[in-house]
């Protein structure tokens, strides 16, 4: 059972997300825009910085209201989602759980207002799943640390204000070598090199950035020096949370579309949903939105009591993110030729989603990360 809060931040994205953004998601998506004036328009819902605490801005809700609110963005524009749920769940929450007093006063308010955006530099062009490979360093100058390398894959990197950034400091202590800072984006030398041109997701900027003798005060340094590898994992434990709702939105909304289609298209005399293949497929693909949904909520609710939650975290992102893909692809099924058509909603989504086994961990490192677990 929601609780009354849970049940508000739920009910305001849905209308938010229904009237304001399904509308232009499309055309965003066709003409590769930056939804910046809807963001805002989050932020002034409370929907930036759900998780965070009223005194620093935010709304004071917890993992479950975060995943309910993903879920209704995702449902009505996957893109958005993504560059809200990044900034809810890595961003806010890392500055949140590692941030000193100052930092969270000058950083997190206006983060958690929607004043600002947020993203979260870890990726490497060779340094993916290896998050403790990363080469970009941060060398000590006087009060001062020298950022040098580069970020791949970085969702919302030109349009952010912030970054945390993990940047190795110690070359010679390994996992325990790696430190996180908090990087205004306008500081010399964050560099945007390249934004990519990607399969789905077209109205978020994914972006390549390199760091050419980007100098922060050492007092930028988010959490402890050596402390960055810890940081990064944890929080994208939250963040397969948040990567698991966005699954299941896009799934919903998929589903909803084959079934509406279902219920009005006849062949051979009647709606397609009497003729057993397409009303099987659509009972498939409701059972697995079901399993996903109550996985997300598991994991969320575990988070918030405090409790261990790595398993149930990558266990939810990898069961919908996988459950997510083929639903979509069931749903152009169901459509047919149709599916196939920009006219109808379920291309677009089947390719925003196709990420989801992707980004913050792939497929194959949640079942890493599952089996160590269960091995104890
Ligand atoms: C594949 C990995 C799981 C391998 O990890 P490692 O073996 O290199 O690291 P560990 O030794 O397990 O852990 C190092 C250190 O961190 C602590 N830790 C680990 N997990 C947690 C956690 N959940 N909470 C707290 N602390 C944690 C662990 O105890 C160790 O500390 P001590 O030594 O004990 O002190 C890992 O590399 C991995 O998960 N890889 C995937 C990386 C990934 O998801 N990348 C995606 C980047 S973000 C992105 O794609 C999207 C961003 S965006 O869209 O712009």
């Amino acid at each position: 059972m929601l609780t009354e809060t849970q049940k508000q931040i739920r009910d305001v994205a849905r209308q938010f997300a229904q009237k304001e953004l399904a509308p232009g998601a499309a055309e965003r998506d066709r003409a590769v825009v930056f939804p910046e004036a809807a963001l805002k328009a989050m932020g002034r819902l409370g929907l930036m910085g759900i998780m965070i605490d009223e005194a620093h801005g935010g709304a004071g809700a917890d993992y479950v209201a975060f995943a309910q609110a993903v879920t209704e963005i995702a449902a009505a524009d996957g893109a958005c989602s993504t560059v809200m749920q990044v900034h809810n769940g890595l961003v806010c929450m890392g500055i949140a759980r590692y941030a000193s007093t100052a930092q969270k006063e000058r950083f997190l308010v206006p983060l958690a207002r929607g004043e600002a955006l947020g993203c979260f530099c870890l990726t490497e062009p060779e340094a993916g799943s290896d998050a403790a490979a990363i080469r970009t360093t941060a060398r000590r100058r006087g009060n001062h640390f020298v950022l040098n390398g580069a970020k791949q894959f970085i969702t919302s990197g030109s349009s952010s204000d912030t970054a945390i950034v993990f940047a190795v400091t110690d070359p010679a202590a390994g996992k325990k070598g790696l430190t996180a800072f908090i990087v205004p984006t306008t500081t010399p030398g964050y560099q945007v090199a390249r934004i990519e041109h990607t399969m789905g997701q077209r109205s978020t900027d994914h972006c390549h950035i390199v760091f050419e003798d980007c100098e922060v005060p050492a007092d930028h340094m988010l959490g402890e020096e050596g402390e960055g590898l810890r940081i990064a994992l944890s929080n994208l434990e939250g963040g397969r949370i948040g990567v698991a709702a966005q699954s299941l939105g896009m799934a919903r909304a998929a589903y909803e579309a084959a079934l509406r289609y279902a219920r009005e298209r006849r062949t051979f005399g009647k709606p397609i949903i009497e003729h057993q293949a397409v009303a099987f497929r659509l009972a498939d693909m409701a059972t697995a939105l079901d399993a996903a949904e109550l996985m997300t909520w598991r994991a969320a609710t575990l988070r918030d009591a405090g409790a261990p939650c790595l398993k149930e975290a990558s266990m939810a992102k990898l069961f919908a993110s996988e459950a997510a893909e083929r639903i979509c692809n069931d749903a152009i099924q169901t459509l047919g030729g149709y599916g196939y058509l920009e006219d109808f909603p379920v291309e677009r989504i089947y390719r925003d989603v196709r990420v989801c086994t992707i980004y913050e961990g792939t497929s194959d490192i949640q079942r890493l990360v599952i089996s160590r677990q269960i091995a104890g």
